[in-house]
């Protein structure tokens, strides 16, 4: 198993955000985690990589346990794309990308700008790498921010609501990076509402509810037959009929 999340606890004062979370992923696989605001999705990625860390419970990669230890090593195994891109202003995409290996992998300059410039490449923006963050749409941001995920060469990439930031017409070039990746077999865990990604290139829809996996399968499962009420009541608030029982 590449990754494994067991029993996944967080409390943030007198809320319990996460009531005890577990979830398995294989080398290849995409899942989206779904469900209303405020249920603990982005709480949930951001404990997967100690961005915040668990009060209880483990996450091991390739059987390893996340610790304080080994964290900064680990967490190299585990991209993060944030829901607000997070790029560097002063720098260029192409530095952008090429930060992480210089800084973290240990490479020369030319290697790692050669990486990045591959990474730009394969999400599309070669011929962009010499812009400032400021100087590209949103969606062209987040495609670089993709790009800086993919260059720290990860087991999986966490995506954190991607497309939630960008207007509607920006959303389609980064859910095309995003397929492209998953039909290239990347392991990839998102939070995410893009309900035609979530048809068409993910393993399985995880649906969250107040702090809990309320149920989890196979795209055309959740999406056409869900097992619960709540899961029927929010796919049909995002216009995924659902109230058919
Ligand atoms: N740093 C924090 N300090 C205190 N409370 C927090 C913090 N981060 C999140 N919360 C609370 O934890 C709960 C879960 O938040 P989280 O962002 O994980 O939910 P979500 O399911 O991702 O929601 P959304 O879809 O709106 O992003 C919310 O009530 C939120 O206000």
């Amino acid at each position: 198993m590449l990754l494994k999340v067991e029993n996944i606890h967080k409390r943030y004062d007198d809320a319990e955000v996460l009531k005890g979370v577990s979830l398995e992923m294989e080398t290849g696989q995409s899942k989206v985690i779904m469900g209303p605001s405020g249920t603990g999705k982005s709480t949930l990625l951001r404990c997967i990589n100690y961005l915040t860390p668990p009060d209880e419970g483990r996450v091991l990669v390739e059987g390893t346990e996340i610790t304080s230890r080994n964290l900064n090593r680990m967490r190299e195994k585990l991209a993060f794309v944030f829901q607000d891109f997070n790029l560097f202003t002063h720098l260029r995409a192409v530095d952008n990308v090429a930060i992480g290996p210089r800084k973290i992998r240990g490479m020369s300059k030319g290697a790692a700008h050669e990486l990045a410039m591959r990474e730009l490449e394969r999400v599309g923006l070669s011929e962009r790498a010499h812009a400032y963050p400021a100087e590209l749409s949103g969606g062209q941001q987040q495609r670089v921010s993709i790009a800086r995920a993919l260059a720290m060469e990860p087991k999986i990439i966490l995506f954190d609501e991607p497309t939630s930031a960008l207007d509607p017409e920006l959303t389609g070039e980064v859910i095309a990076v995003m397929k492209n990746l998953a039909s290239e077999g990347m392991t990839m865990l998102l939070v995410s509402h893009e309900v035609g990604f979530a048809r068409q290139a993910a393993d399985e829809i995880i649906f969250m509810d107040g702090g809990h996996i309320l149920e989890q399968g196979p795209p055309a499962q959740l999406f056409d037959a869900p097992q619960h009420d709540r899961t029927r009541q929010f796919l049909s608030r995002i216009g995924q009929g659902g109230e058919a029982a």
